[in-house]
């Protein structure tokens, strides 16, 4: 079929039937016994590409924040996917930032070094319409791993067919070992076929986790996490990049958790701008974070922010340090 014959289709369907088409079908070997296989699948690509809302949708539940702006994800975040004959150990990573501008940025790439070397399998995601230029060395570096490697063209919903068609052909030339997947991370589109074909790839092994370990990461990570998006969502330009949000103090009680958490930023000017007039910003906010941490704690919370400053924290090592960044 030449790409002109699919020239009426809605992205998303040409997408599945690309996939028809072109995604090397994995064979189901009939064995007596079903082998369990588990592994780790490193989730990598350039800022806002998708990353974490793939993860989320897998899970079908929100495990990692997201918002329209990009360098959200600031950590590398392990979550446990489990079958009953399957395990796949997922690293939602912080995006690939080409040139760095203050330190807590290094510190951020130094956290996706590790998951170039560590995976059995890499998920490069990325959309239809971001160009790849200055993204050559990482890609040679993945294409010399011999690590399988699944591209994942993502939001087919937001573009044409022909970016589509057009991406599909570049990342082809970009990476000729890779097998390539359209999908929509936000509609759901053709993340079955993401996981069957992770599974082929995968070893016989048995499960590194508890299969009732859904991440690394305490419940006090998540809690910051949430708090962070609001504030991501709530501010513009540089204070959601020049926040930081710590736990002070996380009492468990009956019914209710009391929390305690510090909104740090780096001048008196963004501490302003985040209590707001008469405390109404910080307010709001507040009343946002809590009513999702106690979605996700399934649990009543009585949420206490407070905006401390520390002065340039994100370009200081030691700061960054106890603020849980990679040295
Ligand atoms: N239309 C559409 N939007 C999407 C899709 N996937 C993600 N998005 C949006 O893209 C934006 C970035 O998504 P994230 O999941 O935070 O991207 P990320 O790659 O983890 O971003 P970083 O934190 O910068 O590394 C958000 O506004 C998402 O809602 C998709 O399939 N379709």
């Amino acid at each position: 079929m030449s790409p002109t014959s699919y020239q009426l289709l809605h992205p998303a369907m040409w997408a599945q039937i690309y996939v028809l088409l072109h995604l090397k079908q994995t064979t189901t070997k009939k064995i007596f016994f079903s082998m369990h296989k588990a592994g780790f699948v490193n989730i990598l690509g350039l800022p806002n590409m998708g990353k974490s809302t793939l993860l989320n949708a897998v899970f079908g539940e929100k495990l990692a924040i997201v918002t329209p702006k990009a360098q959200t994800t600031r950590h590398r975040m392990i979550a446990v996917y489990n079958e009953d004959d399957l395990q796949i150990v997922f690293s939602d990573t912080p995006g690939i930032i080409q040139k760095t501008h203050y330190k807590m940025q290094e510190s951020m790439m130094a956290e996706i070094k590790p998951a170039f070397e560590d995976a059995d399998v890499f998920v490069w995601v990325h959309d239809a319409k971001t160009p790849t230029e200055g993204l050559e060395e990482i890609l040679k570096k993945i294409d010399n791993s011999k690590i399988p490697t699944l591209v994942v063209i993502n939001k087919v919903d937001l573009c044409t067919q022909e970016q589509l068609l057009k991406s599909v052909e570049h990342w082809h030339s970009l990476l000729p070992k890779a097998e390539i997947l359209p999908i929509s991370a936000l509609e759901g589109l053709n993340l079955d076929l993401l996981l069957k074909k992770v599974k082929s790839w995968l070893p016989e092994a048995p499960a590194y986790y508890d299969k009732e370990e859904l991440s690394d990461r305490p419940m006090r990570y998540f809690v910051t996490e949430i708090i962070r998006e609001k504030i991501f969502l709530s501010f513009q330009q540089e204070i959601p990049y020049s926040c930081e949000v710590v736990i002070n103090s996380y009492k468990e009680k009956d019914g209710l958790d009391a929390i305690e958490a510090y909104i740090i930023v780096e001048r008196d000017s963004q501490k302003n701008i985040i209590i707001g007039k008469g405390g109404e910003k910080i307010k709001h906010l507040g009343i946002d974070a809590r009513k999702e941490i106690e979605a996700f704690l399934q649990k009543r919370v009585f949420l206490n922010l407070q905006v401390k400053v520390d002065k340039d924290w994100r370009n200081n090592p030691a700061k960054l340090k106890r603020y849980g960044f990679t040295e």
